[in-house]
């Protein structure tokens, strides 16, 4: 009934020229794929001549990010409205790499959220643990501030639309995978959490995706899990043959 989402975030990887290559042949690797969303999500410099690449195609775009107002004087920022423009799908907000490294916070993300959902666009929220907090059986308070601030005061139907990344921080880049049944347990808990927020429909539909050093090897066994609706892939969605395998293992999943 949740149809999954395969989102490659490419992170700062390719310039434009590799980029329209690597649609080029992704396109053709995934011509008859059907039951699945597939979706990239470029760098800012390549989102534009990637649209163009994929236009007619079942591959949809994302961004990596954006700010939550319309217009102005925000040096260094884009808009939603500049995504939507230019054929995005989805844009994914509060990474654990922009907490991090660029300061970002659940009240930043819940601005954008709404403003993502203001002007069309599907926001796949990001939200995780870190090592420390996992080891401290903090897990499940953590995730829950994420998920109550970042999506705070949305309403049952917008929260049925948008996606939820479970990423545990540790594992991240690192070759490290969250146990399927621990992710499982995790994204039904978020399940559990969204019911509270907007209602037990809302929940039945939201997509939850994990994401976290997931390859062609361990993305079957993380995508059967009855509570992960995809996955959001990094470095293994650098590579047509590595993303296309993982999209192909939802597929058994
Ligand atoms: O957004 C994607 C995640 O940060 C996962 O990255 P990774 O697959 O390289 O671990």
């Amino acid at each position: 009934m949740r149809i999954p989402l395969l989102a490659g975030n490419w992170k700062m990887y390719k310039t434009v020229a590799e980029a329209v290559e690597f649609v080029r042949r992704l396109k053709e690797a995934l011509s008859g794929v059907r039951g699945v969303e597939v979706a990239v999500c470029p760098p800012f410099t390549a989102l534009y001549a990637v649209a163009r690449e994929l236009a007619g195609s079942n591959i949809a775009l994302g961004a990596q990010n954006m700010y939550w107002v319309e217009e102005g004087a925000y040096t260094g920022e884009v808009s939603p409205v500049m995504l939507k423009e230019i054929g995005c799908r989805y844009v994914i907000l509060g990474h654990s790499e922009r907490r991090q490294y660029f300061g970002e916070n659940d009240e930043n993300v819940n601005a954008k959220v709404k403003a993502a959902l203001k002007h069309g666009l599907v926001p796949i929220v990001c939200v995780g643990e870190r090592l420390e907090e996992r080891e401290a059986g903090h897990t499940e308070e953590v995730i829950a501030g994420q998920v109550r601030r970042s999506l705070a005061g949305l309403s049952g139907t917008e929260l049925a639309g948008l996606v939820v990344a479970y990423e545990p921080v540790w594992a991240i880049g690192t070759g490290r995978t969250a146990l399927p049944e621990d992710a499982q347990q995790v994204n039904a808990f978020i399940r559990h959490l969204l019911a509270g927020m907007g209602g037990r429909e809302a929940a039945r539909q939201v997509r939850i995706q994990y994401g976290g050093s997931v390859k062609p090897e361990n993305a079957a066994e993380l995508l059967g899990q009855p509570d992960i609706d995809g996955a959001l892939v990094g470095g293994a969605s650098l590579k047509v043959d590595s993303f296309a395998a993982i999209v192909r293992a939802a597929l058994r999943g």
